[in-house]
């Protein structure tokens, strides 16, 4: 049993759509290097994945999910490595100094507060959060965020799954921007209290990163001048020996606005 503390309020979120789908269940991923699991043990079938998640939203029609479920929790695809260290950064939350944010597939999903922060008074489904719109655990994006009491640091754990591959074996770029865009955002967001958009990312890749390793992306706020917020991140494994990637980052505080209709599915 995973005791989760210091859970916000807002996480009992009453139902918000009623859309339900049929999500395919004999999605093939090839395992890398044709081993019989992935790397740093993350459980995966070989040229399969784990069933999908209940109630999962796949398909561009798709609204939202059925019933709001937190993701930045354990499930069956998190690797042991990727629990323990959930635990520990779980640990530090009960003296109040960090937070686990709670994520959700769809921004309607998310705590009230966070979405009108974010998008201001919500009537549709709100935006779909890519990271969490897979449909199998541990295939892609399995993370959880973490903020500081101070809102100027987030620090994002986090398993690249076999889904997120570039290179043979190892992470694509791309998604690794991706986890590093969503922790400095986070951060920027804590510092904003309102929307903020990428303005700027500068990433340095240092060291391949493997699929299914577990890492975490630091994120502090350097500087705050009127609408700019620059941040830095750090992506390194659990015990700090090898830095993966190291970022810069500029965000603009902008007005809350909704997306364009044509932009909604
Ligand atoms: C209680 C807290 C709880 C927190 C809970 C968190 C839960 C959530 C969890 C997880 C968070 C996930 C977060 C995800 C985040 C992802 C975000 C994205 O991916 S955003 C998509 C990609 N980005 C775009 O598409 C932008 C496109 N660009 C634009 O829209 C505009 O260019 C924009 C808004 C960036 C700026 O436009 P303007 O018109 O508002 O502002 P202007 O006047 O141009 O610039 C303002 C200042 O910024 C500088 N600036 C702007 N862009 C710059 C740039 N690229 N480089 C350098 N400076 C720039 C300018 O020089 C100006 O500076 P001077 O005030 O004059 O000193």
């Amino acid at each position: 049993m995973i005791q989760i503390p210091n859970v916000p309020d807002g996480d009992n979120i009453p139902q918000l759509c009623h859309q339900t789908l049929v999500v395919p269940t004999a999605v093939l991923v090839p395992a890398p290097h044709g081993a019989t699991a992935a790397p740093h043990g993350i459980a995966m079938t070989i040229g399969g994945v784990p069933p999908p998640r209940p109630h999962c939203c796949v398909s561009p029609q798709a609204l939202c999910s059925v019933s709001p479920q937190d993701l930045a929790v354990p499930n069956a695809g998190w690797s042991v490595a990727m629990r323990e260290q959930f635990q520990h950064l779980l640990r530090r939350t009960a003296d109040g100094s960090w937070r686990r944010i709670p994520s959700y597939r769809r921004g309607l999903d998310y705590l009230p507060e966070v979405v009108q922060m974010v998008v201001g008074p919500v009537t549709g489904p709100g935006p779909r959060h890519f990271l969490r719109n897979l449909d199998a655990e541990g295939a892609g994006f399995e993370y959880a965020i973490f903020l500081h009491s101070s809102g100027h640091h987030a620090q994002c754990l986090c398993q690249l799954g076999p889904y997120l591959e570039g290179h043979h074996g190892f992470a694509h770029g791309g998604a690794i921007a991706t986890l590093i865009d969503t922790t400095v955002g986070a951060c920027a967001l804590a510092v904003a209290k309102t929307s903020v958009m990428t303005a700027k990312l500068n990433i340095s890749y240092l060291v391949p990163m493997p699929v299914g390793a577990v890492v975490v992306a630091d994120s502090r706020m350097e500087r705050h001048e009127g609408r700019k917020i620059f941040l830095s991140c750090r992506v390194h494994d659990t015990k700090g020996d090898t830095l993966y990637a190291e970022a810069t980052a500029l965000f603009i505080q902008v007005e809350n606005t909704k997306p364009p209709p044509a932009a909604r599915p």
